[in-house]
């Protein structure tokens, strides 16, 4: 069998579009497919490995992309229909070995013939399916009539597809620009309202494209979501305070709390990730937030009793988490591989959630343990109860022999139970959970430090959250899942 090699599609694209003067908007749309099937490429391919290459805006607002806002489009749109798409291209059988090798390139193709705009489809691939439209859309056809379905709306919602639309939220830096001038700005050009609950937070329509806003680019808002705003203001340190953002990058949460400080007091912003402690760097300088001292470290390694944490009384804990409350932020909804979660409903994946959960508890444990703290505040962007109340309930104990207890952030907040506040990937467009824990500033409980690391380690083997899990489980992943849970609660 002898392969031939496909020329890279954008270099295809620019050497077909020499044979013949495009108009702007043809040459335009033609590279806008020809980079959309380069991103959708990479997006599948990540998918399909469960492997993060970048989420779809990631890739598209790399600098290689030159029309940003059309291949944003045309992946998004062509991800919305692709369980379609699928179909189609199948029942008409019309791709041979040679169009399958630039497959992703015929989807996005043929999601503008049957659904988009095929009015300005020029290139080889393009009119190799224009050619066959009429087999496209007999196939179409026969999808909608074999389930029944009149129109392509009603097959969308037969095929699950998902349309979340999410506003866009701007957190102004109070530390740079004051409300009203940023709500004088950004009106200009947009609808803006202030946000009911979260103060310095403004709502504008869904996709708003902000990431070229003047505003934006000098560090005078921030595009930062609702619910990860909720978190340094339910932590609520005072101006002047010692703090600790215990796993800081890329250092949105830091450079609220240094807004909600009015830059006064001290921030340490921990991250253990050399490349991430860059982005941190580079979003406090952003913001100018002069009173944050950026610490290259892992959070588990400062030691509580050490004089330099001595005065801390606030710690922020967002540790690393599954995510899963971001799906509709990163557009990963529209994925295929969220179409089949497994029966757990964890997307398969029990093993990482309980490898995640266990750091969870052991970061959340130590921040509890610095002797002057008296708020500490714990949050995720996952849903998975495993991530966050087994957490909560894991340590609670602990807590209570150090004085804390739950107090109740945004009492106005509906989602929740009780003291522990949850915010919904559908109904509020993104999957967050919140948990505060207080105590009281006259009586930090004083513990030796021998008892202290007993309580700890007792605390560390007493989770229970792997018992909920193998109740759902099949028998067959009981003993697996037993087994790694005490290896990685353990350290072995
Ligand atoms: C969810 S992100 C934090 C997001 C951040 N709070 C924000 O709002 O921009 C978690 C971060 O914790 C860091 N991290 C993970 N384990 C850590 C540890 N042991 N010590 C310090 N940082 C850690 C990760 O590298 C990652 O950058």
């Amino acid at each position: 069998m002898v392969y031939k090699k496909v020329m890279d599609p954008v270099k295809q694209a620019a050497k077909e579009s020499k044979s013949r003067r495009l108009t702007n908007i043809e040459r335009s749309s033609y590279f806008a497919r020809r980079e959309a099937a380069k991103v959708l490429k990479s997006v599948l391919q990540g998918d399909a490995n469960r492997r993060a290459v970048g989420s779809i805006k990631t890739l598209v607002y790399s600098p290689s992309i030159r029309n940003k806002k059309a291949t944003f489009a045309l992946v998004c749109q062509t991800l919305k229909y692709l369980p379609i798409i699928k179909d189609v291209l199948e029942i008409a059988n019309v791709l041979n070995s040679k169009w399958k090798r630039q497959v992703e390139l015929m989807y996005i193709i043929t999601y503008d013939i049957l659904f988009g705009q095929d009015s300005s489809l020029t290139g080889d691939p393009e009119k190799y399916l224009i050619l066959r439209k009429s087999q496209l859309q007999s196939a179409l056809a026969k999808i909608l009539l074999k389930k029944g379905a009149k129109r392509i709306e009603d097959l969308m919602s037969q095929y699950k597809i998902p349309d979340v639309k999410k506003p866009r939220y701007v957190r102004v830096n109070t530390l740079k620009l004051d409300v009203e001038t940023a709500v004088s700005e950004l009106s200009k050009d947009n609808m803006v309202e202030k946000d009911d609950m979260i103060p310095d937070l403004l709502v504008l329509p869904p996709a708003t494209d902000l990431h070229n806003h003047p505003l934006v680019t000098n560090g005078s808002v921030f595009m930062q979501g609702k619910a990860s705003s909720m978190v340094a203001v339910a932590l609520a340190p005072k101006p002047g305070w010692e703090v600790i953002d215990a796993c800081a990058a890329p250092g949105n949460k830091t450079v609220h709390l240094a807004a909600v400080m009015k830059g006064e007091g001290k921030i340490i912003a921990c991250e253990l990730n050399k490349d991430r402690v860059k982005r941190l760097e580079h979003t406090t300088n952003l913001a100018g937030a002069t009173n944050v001292e950026v610490l290259h470290e892992n959070f588990l390694n400062l030691n509580p009793e050490d004089e330099l944490y001595s005065k801390v009384r606030a710690i922020l804990l967002d540790p690393s988490c599954s995510g899963s409350g971001t799906v509709a932020d990163r557009l990963d909804y529209l994925l295929p591989s969220h179409s089949h979660t497994s029966g757990d409903g964890n997307g398969g994946d029990v093993g990482r959630l309980l490898k995640l959960a266990a750091f969870q508890e052991k970061a959340l444990i130590h921040a509890l343990s610095f002797p002057g703290v008296e708020r500490v505040v714990y949050s995720t962007c996952s849903v998975h109860q495993i991530e966050n109340e087994d957490v909560i309930k894991s340590v609670l104990p602990f807590a209570a022999s150090l004085g804390f207890h739950l107090a109740t952030p945004f009492p106005q907040w509906a989602r929740r139970a009780q003291h522990l506040l949850r915010t919904d990937p559908v109904e509020d467009k993104e999957g967050f959970f919140i948990a505060l824990f207080t105590r009281s500033p006259e009586s930090p409980q004083k513990v030796e430090r021998g008892s202290l690391d007993n309580l700890k380690h007792e605390a560390v083997g007493k989770c229970d959250c792997h018992k909920k899990f193998l109740r759902v489980l099949p028998f067959t992943r009981i003993s697996r899942l037993y087994l790694h849970r005490n290896l990685v609660m353990h350290g072995r």
